[in-house]
């Protein structure tokens, strides 16, 4: 049995009160490694240590010797990934296929916000007065708590501590208590790439813990990935301190296959919104939107499809689908498929069919004989759950994909260009995907609309979340001014 420590200040500690939290493996089910679970004390000793580190010394560090440290850490990711995979796995079940590729792609992250990180000036402004002289400077935020979700730990946590390390800022990361160990592992490669010691800092725990960091008035950003509900409590905590936020929230985004597409490539790129992560992912196309004439081809195409998927060990390069990632998400995939049925929706295959292993596994599940207002083409399931809704038109398709609370992710699949960019301008998502999904790009800004949340990932973007921009004005003349009016 591993057992981790947290990281703060520098140091490896367990939590003071001597509580752990047991990692689950989602595919034997058996407990493979034990988390701290920090109490109080644990939070406010890393709130200091990231608030000094700030202060002396890490806000003066030149941009080139931050972008060394994080060109460093690159590499160890990358030197690392093998191990980095497998154990992100163990802990969520997620495929090693893909938990591979992903630590290269964190890996890609940090030396392009390393290359940001000695470029970030201002601007000199020029004024309506010609002796004035006007220049902005931007200066990082100072400490930053960085809350992850369970499904892609070491992504999420690098969509948050790159561009804030780059930035120049201190970060209190909080993931969560279903996959810490991964994150736990980064901390290791952090410490080898030479951070002053309180600049990263990691407390594992339940959401409590997330509550106790984002209630304190001695942090300065919050950046929280993860569901409504404790959005709704983050997003006072923040309002009370008057700190910026970033929130990467949920997402019931629409993919929409018009009868001219090439279907060739559409019905995989369908598959890949809602099977791949066995659909645990925020930008999941769960809402599969068929021009009706062909509804039909679609629908079995994709059946005999889905049927066909490889679902096993995470570990085993063939798989293609893990289990679900932990024993709360799988009840409630089940409890809404339940739901589904009542609703009198189909379901076409999949479903609650017994798991054959001991693992948490749901089979890819495709719904059909639903509408957009069914409480399974409106609540986000964070599964493999597939909802099937035929359209008329392009004017009824872009009502029916608007129609949802959140606005996250959408694909559009047509041959026709002029139809993909009026269909693109029209929807309300912060990603438009055309005749691809799930696609990614470390250059490319990430982030939600409506209740998937505000704020950017990725890109420039996400860079300039983690800085304030100081105005400076300076009176060259050698006018003495009046102290009764304003000086424009
Ligand atoms: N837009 C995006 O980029 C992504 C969004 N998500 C969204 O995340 C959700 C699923 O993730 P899940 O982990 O279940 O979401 P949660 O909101 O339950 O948890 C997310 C993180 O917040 C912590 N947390 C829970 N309650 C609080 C609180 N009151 N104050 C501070 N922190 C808290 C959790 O801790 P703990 O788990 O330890 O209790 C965890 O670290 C889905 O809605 C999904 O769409 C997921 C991935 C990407
Ligand atoms: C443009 C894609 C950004 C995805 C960020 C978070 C998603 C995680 C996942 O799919 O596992």
């Amino acid at each position: 049995m591993k057992q981790y420590k947290m990281f703060i200040n520098g140091e490896w500690i367990s939590s003071a009160n001597n509580q752990f939290i047991e990692s689950l493996n989602p595919y034997n089910r058996e407990i493979w490694a034990t988390i701290p679970e920090a109490g109080k004390q644990d939070v406010e000793k890393a709130i200091e240590a990231a608030n000094y580190s700030f202060h002396n010394g890490w806000k003066q560090t030149s941009g080139y010797k931050r972008a060394r440290k994080m060109n460093k850490l690159a590499s160890l990711i990358e030197k690392n990934a093998d191990k980095l995979a497998e154990i992100e796995t163990k802990d969520n079940g997620k495929v090693t296929r893909e938990t591979y590729k992903q630590m290269f792609f964190a890996a890609r992250a940090y030396r392009f916000f390393a290359g940001y990180a000695d470029k970030i000036g201002g601007e000199t402004i020029p004024l309506d007065n010609t002796e004035m002289f006007d220049y902005t400077v931007r200066e990082p935020i100072g400490v930053a708590v960085l809350i992850t979700s369970w499904n892609s730990p070491i992504q999420l946590l690098t969509n948050k501590l790159a561009p804030a390390l780059a930035a120049g800022n201190s970060v209190i990361i909080k993931p969560s208590e279903h996959a810490s160990a991964s994150t736990l592992e980064i901390m290791k490669l952090i410490e080898q790439s030479d951070f002053p010691k309180g600049v990263v800092n990691c407390v594992t725990g339940g959401g409590e813990i997330g509550e106790l960091l984002t209630q304190s008035s001695n942090v300065s950003k919050i950046s929280f990935t993860g569901g409504l509900n404790a959005a709704r409590y983050i997003g006072k905590n923040a309002a009370e301190n008057f700190v910026p936020l970033t929130l990467e929230l949920g997402g019931k985004s629409p993919n929409i296959i018009f009868e001219d597409a090439d279907l060739e490539k559409a019905v995989p790129g369908a598959m890949a919104g809602i099977f791949a992560s066995s659909g645990q992912t925020c930008i999941a196309g769960s809402r599969l939107f068929l021009h009706e004439s062909i509804v039909d081809q679609v629908s079995k195409e994709l059946k005999v499809k889905s049927e066909n998927i490889v679902l096993g060990d995470p570990t085993d390069k063939k798989t293609e689908m893990g289990p679900i990632a932990n024993e709360t998400q799988y009840n409630s995939i089940k409890a809404m498929l339940k739901e589904t049925e009542d609703e009198g929706a189909k379901i076409l295959t999949g479903g609650l069919a017994e798991r054959k292993s001991k693992g948490l596994f749901i089979h890819p599940t495709i719904i059909v004989d639903s509408n957009n207002s069914m409480k399974v083409a409106q609540n986000e399931i964070f599964g493999p759950i597939l909802t099937i809704i035929p359209f008329k038109d392009e004017k009824e398709v872009v009502q029916l994909a608007n129609d949802s609370i959140y606005g996250l992710a959408s694909g559009i699949w047509t041959q026709n260009l002029a139809r993909a960019h009026r269909v693109a301008k029209q929807i309300e998502a912060g990603t438009v995907w055309i005749n691809t999904y799930r696609a990614s790009a470390v250059q490319a800004p990430f982030g939600g609309m409506k209740h998937s949340g505000y704020g950017k990932e990725r890109g420039l973007h996400a860079l300039l979340d983690y800085t304030k921009v100081k105005n400076v004005m300076i009176d060259l003349s050698e006018d003495v001014r009046d102290p009764f009016s304003i000086k424009i």
